[in-house]
């Protein structure tokens, strides 16, 4: 459909309309007075948000970030789906599986009563998406731009026999300095060290999370609320989850980074993820005809 015919269907005056952006790639613009928010059909991923109040958006977008067909835009909030991490087969498919490169479909558009502004975008399976992971299924994302950015990732099971998997919303934060952030809520919580070399170790948290070297964690048993503080950019994030136990907090710090070609190589600092998963551990099994929903609420409070 072309841009023309997609704000005709889903275009909210003065709220949301259907554009061209970075790379030639349909984007959807938000601007509701609670907030103005950026959302990629493409990889159905999150790109900005910013409060109406807030000085910064909450998210980084790399400028190096790829924008084209089959690539994963680094930053806003990638979809890993149906797999978090390498391919659990190891059959060279895509790292994070495949919803975060893939073209999603424009389904729904609303203005709320409160102002806010909902958005769903969806996947359904074809020969393509069975071609790598041989399901039938339904994804859906539902986005509500308001004072507060709400993400809901929805797996319908659309055949007969359970889906497994693992996912994650792989949240890329705008911070002040890296160096600087405290991540808060994961104290006590045990986590798999992905950035130590040899055998994942398995270590107790101890206090916030901190960055000065690469930070590469799966914490398990972790809490619904988490926060990061933002000295620098003198804010607090809170991160509200649903239906996730499991959390991976990551910076990939100096020689990481500069290994990464869609990042500078000053990047490290302006950036962590804290990412709202169901990993390790917590692989998600969802019968014939039933959903599993896997959600994230953030907000921007002033430090
Ligand atoms: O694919 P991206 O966006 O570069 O993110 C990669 C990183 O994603 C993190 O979730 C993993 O824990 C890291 O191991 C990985 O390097």
């Amino acid at each position: 459909m072309d841009i023309e015919a997609l704000n005709a269907q889903f275009g909210i005056e003065n709220v949301l309309r259907v554009v061209t952006g970075r790379g030639g790639l349909t984007m959807i613009e938000i601007t509701n007075g609670l907030a103005t928010a950026l959302i990629s059909p493409h990889g159905g991923q999150v790109l900005s948000f910013r409060p109406a109040h807030a000085a910064e958006d909450l998210f980084f977008v790399s400028e190096r970030a790829y924008f084209e067909a089959g690539q994963a835009i680094k930053g806003g909030v990638p979809v890993c789906w149906p797999w978090f991490g390498p391919d659990p087969q190891g059959q060279g498919r895509p790292a994070h599986g495949f919803a975060r490169i893939w073209p999603w479909t424009i389904l729904a558009t609303a203005q709320e009563p409160d102002g806010s502004t909902f958005v769903q975008l969806g996947i359904a399976d074809d020969e393509h998406t069975r071609a790598l992971w041989p399901y039938y299924f339904n994804l859906l994302i539902e986005i509500r731009v308001g004072t507060t950015l709400a993400i809901d990732l929805i797996t319908r099971n659309a055949g007969d026999r359970p889906l497994r998997l693992t996912q994650g919303l792989h949240a890329y934060f705008k911070v002040g300095d890296a160096g600087e952030v405290a991540v808060h809520g994961l104290s006590g919580c045990r986590y798999l060290d992905k950035a130590a070399d040899g055998a994942d170790a398995v270590i107790e948290q101890t206090g916030p999370v901190r960055f000065d070297r690469e930070v590469n964690r799966i914490y398990e048993a972790v809490p619904a609320e988490l926060s990061i503080e933002d000295p620098v950019l003198k804010r607090r994030i809170g991160i509200e989850t649903k239906q996730s136990r499991t959390a991976v907090v990551w910076n990939p710090w100096v020689e990481t980074a500069r290994a990464m070609p869609d990042l500078d190589d000053a990047d490290y600092r302006h950036f962590v993820c804290v990412e709202t998963v169901n990993t390790a551990s917590e692989v998600i099994e969802i019968p014939p005809a039933q959903d599993y929903s896997l959600g994230a609420r953030y907000r921007i409070e002033s430090a």
